[in-house]
């Protein structure tokens, strides 16, 4: 029996929702295989945690979380009880940080059964690597003075490390797909820290003769996501540029709420935390009609990251399934609700474990 120990962190908005109903698919799936078990502990860190005890964790959080073999994170932030930066900074920010979760691997691909806004989606399939570590989100910076002449500065972070480590990993991920890695830019407009981004890029590509290039500007590259995705395979950018690639990646499949993120610590240092692109939808939150599909298909990445693929596929291939046969939320066309959705996940789940 292989044994995972999972920290759970639902946090807020329909995190809430979608992380309850993909806990029990991932019990189908460990039903179907057999030789898995999975300990969940749920900790209650999120806003209303922050409202109680002044913090969005306890001060031995990070102590906790480190003996954990992942963590399956579902959305933090809710503005009307906590300022955004306050409380994205005080967990989730904190742990991508604090365990060295330095690339966030987001993949989009056409999906069978959704209705992509796309007039053409042409069954694309690509995956962004995000700086995860550094870049446009930094702590650097300050404000000073009141009133009119008040300033706010704000220094992005490019360090060779965070920058090469980003780019190379990219690169192996792309002689591993179709041989196509694609960098965003913005070195046109930003003097330093993009010349430098570009040029990093252009040295380490000397390194991976067998794997083809592009570069884009982010602007360009944004539309180009629109208008023709199925052109990409890995594209490689900085924290900022990638967070907003992967809202436009998710919502070319069909929805945000399908689309999936790992944080992945490189190392073997600290536990690797998986989670979906969206955050907490307070706009939908306690209706019970979140998709639940960003949520399962971050397992999903989190049984690959425990070398069960093959899973981790049949996984997905069901969920694809389920979608094609209308079982879906409303966000993808559907009237079926978060509970309903994960439910048939499952018990189709269960009849494979049954033949
Ligand atoms: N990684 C995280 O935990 C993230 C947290 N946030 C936080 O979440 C809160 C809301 O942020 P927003 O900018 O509104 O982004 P959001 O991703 O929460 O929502 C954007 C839009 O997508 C819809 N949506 C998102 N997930 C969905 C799902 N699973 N099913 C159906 N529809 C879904 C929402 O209803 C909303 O209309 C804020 O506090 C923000 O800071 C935002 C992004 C990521
Ligand atoms: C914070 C955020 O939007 C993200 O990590 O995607
Ligand atoms: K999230
Ligand atoms: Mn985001």
């Amino acid at each position: 029996m292989k044994n995972y120990e999972i920290a759970v962190i639902a946090g807020d908005g329909i995190g809430k929702e979608v992380v309850p109903a993909s806990l029990k698919v991932l019990e189908a799936v460990a039903e179907i295989h057999g030789g898995l078990n999975f300990k969940y502990k749920e900790f209650p860190w999120s806003s209303e945690y922050y409202v109680e005890h002044g913090k969005m964790m306890p001060d031995d959080g990070l102590d906790i979380l480190q003996n954990f073999d992942a963590i399956f994170l579902g959305a933090i932030g809710n503005p009307d009880l906590v300022p955004d930066h306050v409380s994205l900074w005080g967990l989730l920010i904190k742990i991508r940080r604090e365990f060295e979760q330095q690339i966030n691997i987001r993949p989009a691909k056409y999906f069978k059964g959704l209705r992509s806004p796309l007039v053409n989606p042409n069954d694309f399939d690509l995956i962004v690597v995000r700086e995860n570590s550094e870049g446009e989100y930094s702590e650097v910076g300050g404000k000073i003075h009141k009133g009119e002449e008040e300033i706010a500065i704000q220094n992005a972070v490019f360090t060779r490390k965070g920058t090469e480590r980003a780019m190379r990993y990219a690169f192996e991920l792309a002689k591993k797909r179709r041989g196509h890695l694609s960098s965003a830019t913005k070195s046109n407009g930003i003097v330093h820290s993009m010349p430098f981004w570009d040029s990093v890029f252009n040295e380490v590509k000397k390194d991976y003769p067998e794997v083809k290039t592009a570069s884009y500007h982010i602007d360009a590259l944004s539309a180009f996501f629109v208008t023709r995705p199925q052109e990409f395979d890995v594209i490689v950018a900085s924290n900022l540029f990638g967070d907003i690639l992967t809202d436009i990646s998710g919502a070319i499949m069909g929805s945000i709420g399908i689309a999936p993120a790992a944080n992945i610590n490189l190392n073997g240092k600290y536990p690797s935390m998986f989670e979906p692109v969206h955050g907490s939808a307070p706009d939908i939150f306690g209706k019970g009609i979140a998709n639940p599909i960003g949520q399962i298909w971050t397992a999903k990445m989190m049984l690959d990251h425990f070398g069960e693929q093959e899973l981790g596929q049949k996984l997905l291939e069901t969920v694809e399934e389920v979608t094609k046969d209308g079982i879906k939320t409303g966000d993808i066309g559907g009237s079926f609700t978060t509970v309903e959705v994960a439910d048939e996940i499952c018990n189709r789940l269960k009849k494979l474990a049954s033949v």
